[in-house]
C-alpha cells in the first residue's frame, strides 16, 4: 500500500483543513469491555496488524499526533509512522505531549530518538513539543529544554489542564493543520466532553475507534470511572472490517 486506505481518504477530511480551522481527531484502540489499558496503565496490545497499519497511515495524515503525560510515562511511544514503507519518505507527525506540570521524564524514548537522530532505517524524527502551564520553574524548563524537549507554555484552566477548546489556537499558532489526539483516558475524556471551539463549531471533527475482539477485565476505560456521564452523541459515519478489528468512524453530532 503507497497511500492511506481509500476509507480513511473518504471518510476523514483532514486535507481541507487550515490553519485557521485545524482538523482534530480523537481516536483510540479498545477492547469489547471498553477498556484502553489493562490493570494500573499498563499497555495492551489490542490492534491487530491491518488496523494499526491504518493507525500509522491515519498518524501521516495529520500534521500532529497528541498524547497526555501520563500515556508518555506509562508507554514510553515511540509516536512515529514507522510502520509504513520508507521507501515512501512520508514525514512523520509532529508528537505533542500535554504535560501542564512538566513531568516529562528525560530519559523518555522519543527525547532519546531525537536527540540522537536515530530511527531504523533512516527515517525522520521530530523533536518532541511539550505543551506545559505558564507557572513551571525555569529551572524544571531548563531541564527539559537542555534534554532536548521544546516547551511551550500556556494558560491552564481552572483544573490546571490545557484547555481543550483552546488547542484549536494553540496548535494554530504553532502552524499545525491537523492534531490526532491518541488518549489516554483523562485526555479522551476532557475531548470528549468539550462541544465546541470558540468560534461555535464542534471542537472534534472525527472520532475514530478500533474495536478489538478481546476482553481486558480490570483495567483503564475509554474515560476514566464517574466521567461516562454526558458524553457527546456521535454521527456514524462508516466501519471498516481490518483483519480481526473493526475501525469505526464518525463525528460529533
Ligand atoms: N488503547 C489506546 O488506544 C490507548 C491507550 N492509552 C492508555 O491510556 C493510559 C493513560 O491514560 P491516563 O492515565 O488517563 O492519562 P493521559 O495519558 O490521558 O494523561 C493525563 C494527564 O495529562 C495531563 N493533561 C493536560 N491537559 C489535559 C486535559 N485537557 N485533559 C486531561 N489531561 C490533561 C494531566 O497531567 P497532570 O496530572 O500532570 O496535570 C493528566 O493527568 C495508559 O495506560 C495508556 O496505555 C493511551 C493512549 C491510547
Ligand atoms: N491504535 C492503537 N492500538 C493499540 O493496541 C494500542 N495499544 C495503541 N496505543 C497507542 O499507541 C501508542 C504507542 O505508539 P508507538 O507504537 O510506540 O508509536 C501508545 O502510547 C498509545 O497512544 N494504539
Amino acid at each position: 500500500m503507497t497511500s492511506p486506505p481509500e476509507f480513511l481518504k473518504n471518510n476523514l477530511p483532514t486535507s481541507s483543513a487550515s490553519i485557521g480551522r485545524p482538523h482534530i481527531t480523537l481516536t483510540w484502540a479498545q477492547s469489547l469491555d471498553s477498556k484502553i489499558a489493562g490493570p494500573g496503565g499498563q499497555r495492551v496490545i489490542l490492534s491487530g496488524k491491518e488496523s494499526m497499519l491504518m493507525t500509522h497511515w491515519m498518524r501521516s495524515m495529520h500534521d500532529a499526533i497528541l498524547i497526555g503525560v501520563n500515556t508518555l510515562i506509562l508507554d514510553d511511544p515511540r509516536l512515529q509512522a514507522n510502520l509504513l514503507p520508507p521507501s515512501l519518505n512520508i514525514p512523520p507527525p509532529q508528537p505533542l505531549i500535554l504535560d501542564p506540570k512538566l513531568r516529562f521524564p528525560v530519559t523518555a524514548r522519543i527525547l532519546g530518538e531525537w536527540n540522537t537522530k536515530v530511527s531504523e532505517r533512516g527515517r525522520t524524527v521530530r523533536q518532541p513539543w511539550i505543551i506545559c502551564g505558564e507557572d513551571v520553574s525555569l529551572k524544571r524548563k531548563e531541564q527539559v529544554e537542555i534534554a532536548g524537549g521544546r516547551v511551550i507554555p500556556v494558560p491552564l484552566d481552572e483544573r490546571g489542564h490545557i484547555s481543550p477548546s483552546s488547542l484549536p489556537s494553540i496548535i494554530s499558532n504553532l502552524g499545525l493543520k491537523s492534531v490526532m489526539i491518541e488518549g489516554g483516558s483523562k485526555v479522551l475524556s476532557t475531548f470528549l466532553h468539550c462541544p465546541k471551539r470558540h468560534d461555535g463549531s464542534n471542537l472534534v471533527d472525527s472520532v475514530v475507534i478500533t474495536v478489538a475482539p478481546m476482553f481486558i477485565g480490570d483495567g483503564i476505560g475509554v474515560v476514566p470511572q464517574g466521567e461516562d456521564i454526558g458524553l457527546p452523541k456521535l454521527k456514524y459515519i462508516h466501519t471498516e472490517i481490518m483483519g480481526k478489528d473493526a475501525v469505526m468512524i464518525c463525528s460529533k453530532e
